[in-house]
């Protein structure tokens, strides 16, 4: 058991380097599994304090490029840096600030939830003996497994197994949580208080990655997107951005679409009737020319927003041809 009274739970500071403007990134990294390429020439940035949302098809390489990230898996080439830390020659240094949720941390099949969390907690550095037992407690609770945590793990539901890995990555302060499709197996309900957590952490500051299957859940929880295809990463940024550089459309809303049409046409601006009024496209044209052209022209114009493509479309676009579903079958990692 590890005991550390200079660096109680709460302190929340890291002993190593000081907070890089970037909580994560990656170069050229490459992950060759015998003749499949699971990663490849990813550059990943994870911007300290966001919240990234990694999605990708089935094999995009979403776990390997995470699991690589936390030092799990030794790159085939490309470097890694966590928390200004070279992965994994440096994960001692790095790891502690990390809290990851990645495929079952092997909790003990006959011991309680209670138990294997307190047998996680004896291994963190930053825990005091007499810390561990309120940390466990307070973990427990932020995920909502405080009423089964007396239970087997073994009679766990595929859900409650998801919490308490969460719980073991909320074990004390991070500077960043990695969640490796935390929402798997959980009911609305549950992936509601995900949502939760990752909008707390976020409030504290903590830098979170997330991979998902989610669409709709990433559009609502995070601040940054990477989209990975067959091991790369084919877009990457500010959600806001991503969306909107996907769709240059106005939607102006008027009761005059006839009117702001053949204006439109005028100005020589590609339009079309929309439900409620008309919608420019802004390829070649700013918004503010559209506006003025139409309230020239006559048109009532009642409202005017700028078109969001959904990150759903977004998606489809950049990941048209599917990954084949990968069958994990030939296993050569390495551990670091
Ligand atoms: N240990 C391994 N041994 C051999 N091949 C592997 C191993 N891990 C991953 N792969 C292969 O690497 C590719 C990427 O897999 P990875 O699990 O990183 O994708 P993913 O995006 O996380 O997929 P999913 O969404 O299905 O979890 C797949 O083709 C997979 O079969």
């Amino acid at each position: 058991m590890t005991t550390s009274p200079e660096l109680e739970l709460g302190a929340g500071v890291s002993t190593s380097a000081p907070a890089p403007a970037l909580a994560a990134r990656t170069r050229g990294l490459r992950k060759v599994y015998r003749s499949t390429v699971a990663v490849d020439q990813v550059d990943l940035d994870v911007p300290a304090g966001a919240v990234l949302g990694m999605l990708g098809p089935n094999g995009s390489g979403k776990t390997t490029t995470i699991r690589m990230l936390l030092g799990l898996v030794r790159p085939t080439e490309g470097e890694v840096e966590l928390l200004g830390r070279r992965m994994p020659d440096e994960s001692a240094h790095a790891l502690p600030d990390v809290g990851a949720l990645v495929e079952g941390p092997g909790f003990h099949p006959f011991l309680s939830g209670r138990e294997n969390l307190r047998r996680l907690a004896a291994a963190e550095p930053r825990l005091s003996t007499s810390d561990i037992p309120k940390a466990v407690e307070n973990a427990l609770e932020r995920v909502g497994l405080a009423a089964a945590a007396h239970r087997r793990y073994r009679g766990y539901s595929l859900g409650m197994k998801q919490r308490l890995g969460l719980a073991g990555a909320l074990l004390v302060p991070r500077r960043m949580v990695v969640l490796d499709e935390p929402t798997n197996g959980l009911d609305p309900a549950g992936t509601r208080e995900i949502r939760r957590i990752i909008g707390e952490l976020h409030a504290d500051g903590v830098t979170v990655l997330v991979s998902s299957h989610l669409l709709a859940e990433v559009e609502a929880t995070c601040t940054h997107v990477a989209v990975l295809h067959d091991g790369t990463v084919v877009a990457q940024g500010e959600l806001d951005d991503l969306l909107e550089s996907g769709s240059p459309g106005l939607v102006v809303s008027t009761p005059d679409g006839d009117l702001a049409l053949e204006t439109l046409r005028e100005h020589r601006i590609p339009g079309k009737l929309v439900p409620d009024g008309v919608r420019a496209d802004l390829t070649a044209v700013a918004a503010p020319q559209v506006v003025e052209a139409l309230v020239r022209g006559g048109v009532a114009v009642h409202e005017v927003r700028r078109e969001r493509t959904g990150l759903e479309d977004l998606f489809a676009r950049l990941t048209q041809d599917e990954a084949e579903p990968d069958g994990l079958s030939d296993v050569d990692e390495v551990s670091a």
